[in-house]
């Protein structure tokens, strides 16, 4: 080894970002200026007398401005510690093959899927089939398909799937195939002069497609297949989804050697198809539930010690990301102390301007790699690999050396059936009682973001993470393709990360002095996601709303107060067009972008908000709703084209059209008054900020206006909602104006 010559070469390097002296003079500046800001609110405040408060909009406004820019000037100073620090890995995959390649770790995958309408089945055995086919000795990789909707197609599906795979994974080896989902493997490839053997391959995959997607259509699977596969057998008890007995049936396995191996002879990886079992009486705990029933049943069949996780629509685009994972972990000098490498949640789907933001740019190509700089990413529930040890709950201790060398103890007396039996015991709903798993153990329960919750109390027992997002990215999803799937996935979110400020494993205290301040400030500034909305809602209504009023709520152009203001507009500005710009995106993404943190804040968030406050109460309990893979075809066509789809009511909608058509009035008010009366836009000289507030409200929602009057496709928003949000808009400008008028009057 390298090492005992004396010089140590290391399995992974990590760089700094670039620019960061400048980016850290750039933070100081527009620091300074937010301070002004304040300074301004608060000097404004004890100083204006009762008179003049009656011009200006009453302290109560001024105080409800200082309160939201406060708050702003807080966010914003949270959002820092993930952009002062920027780092980049890379890993040195040929070193690892040198030094490890005969002694590389088992490794177990999870997929998990939960329902076969919403995730279809061909999607997942496309997503389990890449990560079987990853470039990895195949009889050290075991594949667990969690299915919480204990579906008999999703079984058959993946029944196909282990015969067609026999097939392809020597397909994929032997013509060196990227990426090694079949479904986006064909899709992309353009050359119709092709070989022979893809053609046979391709006709293969065909009938198994058809096969499928007819029982999927039909939800029932053909009767040979059922009498073929004794698996179906435990399908004979089962009354619904949420009341059912395990289901465990272990496909390739090399116990059951002439039916697990591919054809050229060579071992397939296990396979195993897993529902665990499910009662009423028993919370299921979601997607955390599913993912402890997997550690302990493949604790049994395989024991990997790294485990890779990703969702069901997340396929392997990159066959080596095993290996690349593994530079980190088995490094000689830091491996040790690393718990997760996390890979972005990156989407084949999205279009070039990415309408609802899914790419999250900001946050996959910047902030994570501030994290990273800080003690490392977050945990985000796909595309992960955990050592088993840390993420079954053990604390790191300096002392800790990983053994990659020592043979597990599965016993190998028992026959194939035997082991499924013992498994089965393990996933049943029981098994849980009065032990550690959901607590110390495994991935946290009660939370929707269990993902986050479970990588911070990971790196709260002193474990490090590491971010590896290279150009190819490893993983590809679905983002869905409806704004409201957006806003609900959102509201999950928000409202997860929300609960954990307040849970036991809170950033803000339970992490203190267990990790570092800074990644501590980012973890805060996730999971104050949610409470963005008061700000943000009282800044989109208020200044307007005094617009109409013709009272400044800013400085005016001529004041030098004006000029912290104007800083941090164009300053903030030109930041964010160049963050994501240099992060891959387009000024139309950036513009989309924008619009959709909008919505966001004032819809998403505002649920969470509530909804969390409720649930401290005792009120509400959280759901986890699935986000939708498939869209129907009218709804693609329109995402390809970049036309936002609405389609239906939603209490969100009518927020976020109210909003809109709020500030629709406010503004054409200010034309209007400007072409009307003398002296024209003149009269708004001492309210500019308003008006360019006002204005960027109006432009930013143009998509809505077209979504409420002027399309006719089905993906308009309900003339309902329209005649609804046009009657709240006009209430709220028109009882504003009475009020006035009744004021007026008194004096
Ligand atoms: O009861 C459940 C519910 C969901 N899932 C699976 O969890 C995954 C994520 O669900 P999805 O609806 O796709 O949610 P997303 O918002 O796209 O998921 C992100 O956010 C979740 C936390 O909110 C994490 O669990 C995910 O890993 C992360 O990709 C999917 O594979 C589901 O099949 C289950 O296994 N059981
Ligand atoms: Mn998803």
């Amino acid at each position: 080894m390298d090492r005992g010559r004396g010089v140590y070469s290391p399995l992974f390097e990590t760089k700094k970002g670039r620019g960061r002296l400048i980016y850290r003079l750039f933070s100081i500046s527009l620091f300074t200026a937010i301070s002004f800001i304040w300074l301004y609110r608060f000097n404004h405040i004890i100083t204006t007398n009762y008179t003049q408060q009656e011009e200006d909009g009453g302290k109560l406004v001024w105080f409800g401005m200082l309160a939201a820019e406060l708050w702003f000037g807080f966010y914003w100073f949270l959002t820092q510690a993930f952009r002062w620090n920027l780092v980049f890995r890379q890993p040195f995959k040929d070193r690892l093959s040198q030094r490890y390649e005969h002694m590389l770790p088992e490794v177990d995958i999870f997929v998990c899927t939960a329902d076969p309408e919403i995730e279809p089945p061909m999607m997942v055995i496309n997503t389990v089939l890449s990560v079987m086919a990853f470039d990895y000795p195949s009889e050290k990789l075991s594949v667990y398909l969690s299915d919480d909707g204990g579906s008999e197609i999703t079984f058959y599906a993946l029944l196909e799937a282990a015969t067609f795979a026999k097939h392809w994974l020597p397909f994929c080896k032997r013509f060196k195939v990227e990426p090694r989902s079949p479904a986006a493997y064909f899709n992309g490839i353009k050359d119709t002069n092709i070989a022979n053997e893809l053609v046979a391959i391709k006709k293969l995959y065909n009938e198994m497609e058809k096969r499928i997607e007819d029982a999927t259509k039909l939800k029932r699977v053909p009767q040979e297949a059922r009498l073929k596969h004794k698996g179906f057998s435990q399908w004979d008890s089962y009354s619904s989804k949420r009341d059912h007995d395990t289901i465990l049936q272990i496909l390739l396995h090399k116990k059951d050697h002439d039916n697990s191996k591919d054809v050229h002879g060579f071992m397939l990886p296990t396979l195993v198809y897993l529902a665990r079992e499910k009662r009423p009486q028993y919370h299921h705990n979601y997607k955390a539930g599913a993912m402890n029933s997997l550690l302990r049943v493949s604790s049994i069949i395989s024991n990997g010690k790294v485990i890779l996780n990703v969702d069901c629509d997340m396929y392997s685009n990159n066959s080596e990301s095993i290996r690349d994972s593994l530079c980190y972990f088995m490094d000689e000098e830091k491996g040790h102390e690393i718990a997760f490498v996390q890979s972005p949640q990156a989407f084949e789907n999205v279009t070039k301007n990415d309408l609802y933001a899914s790419a999250l740019l900001a946050i996959a190509e910047v902030e994570f790699h501030g994290a990273d700089g800080c003690g490392g990413p977050l945990y985000i529930g796909t595309g992960c690999f955990h050592k088993r040890e840390s993420l079954c709950g053990m604390k790191f201790s300096d002392e800790y050396r990983h053994n990659w060398k020592s043979e597990d103890n599965l016993s190998t007396e028992e026959t194939l059936h035997e082991l499924e039996e013992k498994s089965k015991g393990l996933a049943s709903c029981s098994y849980e009682e009065n032990t550690q798993w959901g607590k110390e153990m495994g991935l946290k329960y009660g939370c929707p973001v269990e993902d986050v919750i479970t990588g911070l109390s990971i790196q709260s027992n002193g474990w490090k993470s590491v971010y590896y997002n290279p150009a190819r990215k490893a993983f590809l999803g679905v983002a869905p393709t409806s704004l409201l799937q957006v806003l609900i996935q959102h509201k999950r979110w928000s409202e997860g990360d929300f609960q954990i400020l307040f849970s036991k494993y809170s950033p803000a205290w339970y992490a203190f002095g267990k990790i570092n301040l800074s990644l501590q400030m980012g973890y805060c500034a996730y999971c104050l996601w949610a409470p963005n909305c008061l700000a943000t809602l009282f800044y989109s209504i208020i200044p307007s709303l005094y617009l109409l009023k013709g009272i400044p709520l800013f400085p005016k152009i001529s004041s030098p107060w004006f000029i912290p203001f104007a800083y941090v507009i164009i300053g903030e500005t030109i930041y964010s067009l160049l963050e994501f710009m240099l992060s891959g995106g387009t000024f139309e993404g950036w513009w989309n972008d924008l619009r959709i943190w909008l919505y966001k804040r004032t819809s998403s968030y505002l649920y969470a908000f509530s909804d969390t406050i409720l649930k401290l109460f005792g009120f509400s309990d959280s759901l986890f709703t699935i986000t939708a893979k498939v869209s129907e075809e009218e709804v693609v066509e329109r995402h390809e084209k970049e036309i936002m789809e609405f389609g239906t009511s939603s209490p969100m909608f009518t927020i976020l059209a109210t909003l809109a058509l709020f500030n629709l009035f406010c503004f054409l008010n200010v034309l209007k008054n400007a072409i009307l009366r003398d002296g024209g836009f003149g009269a708004y000289e001492k309210m500019g900020l308003q008006v360019i507030l006002c204005g960027f409200l109006v432009l930013i929602n143009l998509p809505l206006y077209q979504g409420l009057f002027l399309r006719k496709d089905s993906g308009k928003l309900p003339s309902s909602l329209a005649m609804k949000s046009t009657t709240l808009a006009l209430a709220l400008v028109l009882s504003f104006t009475f009020n006035l008028y009744d004021k007026k009057k008194d004096l």
